[in-house]
């Protein structure tokens, strides 16, 4: 299975050490975090991102708040804490949810050590997760390369690789699997504005060695109506019954310009990112993060210092939704651990899911 070149997130005793993706790829530094409050600030500042992962790191949030009380108040404090830090990914609120239902039937006495075990039980069973990802959208790379004589082209948006999870990843998981077999790939690698998580994009792919090319957001259109994008690949922070999908924002009008010129959309998404108490897209909470962002870009100055840069006057307003809802009729499928379905097919694949 795939091996994350450096964790995304390790146990160390009674606390968690995490790589700043909030420095990425301008600095690779990792950080400890030792209380509730450390994992809160850390999802909420998007030090730890990507909907899969932020699940996994709230888990290990309640069980590094366990460890010093147990009782009911403050396991009810740490998840109340920990829902809070942000609002559309609905791995964090079905991550918690599984440590609500594992630990309030338990003695005080025996959460602590429970806690734990269910926080490294989701992060192994994300990694599994995305291991199958990526064998089942291998098949769909695969059937769209027979025949050609160049590599695949493939186009994804924001970062939904190993940095966004506990393994290889969701969208990018397909491209990993691809490069392993030897099936000639390159992606198109959207730079998403405003936190540009495309640019952790581009790392893990150069790092890895996959052939790819960073776009600027709004040239994704031209390079769909030129037909030079066999097929778009996105991740995924929420997906509603109906198969309507929230994601970072932009990849709705991915979704649009694919499906005008033809070009095949799929979702790569775990179980934990389905949301069957969400009956559609209208129901998904959209996170506002705020004009700073948007007025604002991190870089490197000439020194080679880490330096955020304004963009915008101060006074500038701005707006800032970090998702947007990409509806089931421009879906192609969606990529689960447990195979492929139509937008509209999910109940097939999870026959037995409560929520
Ligand atoms: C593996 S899906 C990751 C998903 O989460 C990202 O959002 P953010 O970077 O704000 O945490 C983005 O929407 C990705 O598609």
């Amino acid at each position: 299975m795939f091996t994350q070149p450096i964790p995304t997130i390790r146990r160390d005793g009674d606390a968690v050490v995490i790589l700043d993706q909030a420095l990425l790829p301008h600095a690779c530094e990792l950080r400890r975090l030792t209380t509730l409050e450390e994992v809160a600030t850390a999802i909420h500042s998007m030090q730890v991102r990507g909907a899969p992962l932020i699940g996994a790191t709230a888990a290990y949030g309640v069980a590094i708040a366990l460890a010093t009380d147990a009782s009911d108040a403050r396991l009810d404090h740490a998840l109340t804490t920990l829902a809070a830090t942000r609002p559309t990914a609905v791995n964090l609120h079905w991550a918690l949810g599984q440590m609500r239902e594992r630990l309030l039937p338990l003695a005080a006495t025996e959460r602590p050590a429970a806690a734990w075990r269910e926080a490294e039980a989701i992060h192994r069973d994300d990694a599994e997760m995305c291991a199958a990802i990526g064998r089942h959208g291998y098949a769909i790379l695969e059937r769209l390369a027979a025949g050609l004589d160049r590599p695949l082209r493939v186009m994804t948006h924001c970062n939904a690789g190993w940095l966004a999870t506990c393994g290889a990843g969701t969208a990018l998981a397909p491209v990993y699997e691809a490069q392993a077999r030897g099936l000639a790939i390159e992606v198109w690698v959207s730079e998403t504005r405003p936190r540009n998580q495309g640019l952790l994009t581009a790392w893990e792919l150069r790092e890895a060695g996959v052939p790819l090319r960073l776009i600027a957001d709004n040239a994704a259109g031209i390079l769909l109506a030129r037909g030079e994008v066999d097929v778009v690949i996105t991740g995924a922070d929420r997906v509603a019954a109906n198969g309507d999908a929230a994601n970072k924002v932009g990849t709705y009008l991915k979704a649009l310009a694919a499906r005008e010129h033809g070009v095949p959309f799929y979702i790569a998404a775990p179980f934990s990112t389905v949301d069957f108490g969400c009956a559609d897209g209208g129901a998904i909470p959209i996170e506002d993060r705020g004009p700073a962002e948007v007025c604002t870009v991190l870089g490197l100055d000439s020194d080679g210092a880490v330096k955020s840069l304004r963009l915008a006057p101060e006074s500038t307003a701005a707006a800032n939704p970090a998702f947007d809802v990409t509806p089931a009729r421009c879906i192609t499928g969606i990529i689960t651990e447990r195979g492929v379905c139509a937008p509209g097919r999910l109940r097939d694949l999870y026959p037995d899911a409560a929520r």
